[in-house]
């Protein structure tokens, strides 16, 4: 049967970084570790230090054994959701950049299919004005 897997926005876990409530992203996978910062074997600093953050490279270096990394397990709470959604602000740029667009293209038709019958008609009242002179 499938997992669910819950999914979290950085923006979300950068939220949860006081000893109080201790997230950290490793790996690109969240971890509640408030409950594990008193016993962990590296001291509640190191932890706090990346709190809310991405501690991937700080875990590597530390070069943890198979046994914390199977510890890891049971504070684990959700993956980094990656395909964040975009803003409403960028959508709104998005649409005013249509918006733009669509102006420019209508002043284009109004250019393309006026000039011609201005155009005859000011071809013709020259004609006119010439012929009644000549008269
Ligand atoms: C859920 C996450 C974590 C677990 C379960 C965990 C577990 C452990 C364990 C069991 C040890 C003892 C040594 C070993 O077995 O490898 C350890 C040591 C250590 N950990 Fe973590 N750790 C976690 C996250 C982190 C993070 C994010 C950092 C760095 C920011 C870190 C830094 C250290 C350091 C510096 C040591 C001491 C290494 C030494 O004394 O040689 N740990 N950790």
């Amino acid at each position: 049967m499938p997992t669910l897997t819950k999914l979290y926005s950085m923006k979300e876990a950068a939220l949860h970084n006081t000893p109080e409530d201790c997230w950290i992203v490793v790996d690109g996978k969240i971890y509640d570790v408030t409950a594990y910062l008193d016993d962990h074997p590296g001291g509640a600093d190191v932890l706090l230090a990346v709190t809310g953050m991405d501690g991937t490279e700080e875990f590597e270096d530390a070069g943890h054994s198979k046994d914390a990394k199977e510890l890891m397990k049971d504070y684990f709470i959700g993956e980094l959701d990656l395909d964040e959604t975009p803003d409403m602000p960028e959508m709104e740029v998005f649409r005013k950049e249509q918006d733009k667009d669509f102006a420019s293209k209508l002043a284009a038709y109004a250019v393309q299919y006026w000039a011609i019958p201005v155009a005859a008609v000011g071809i013709s009242a020259v004609v006119a004005i010439l012929y009644a002179r000549r008269k």
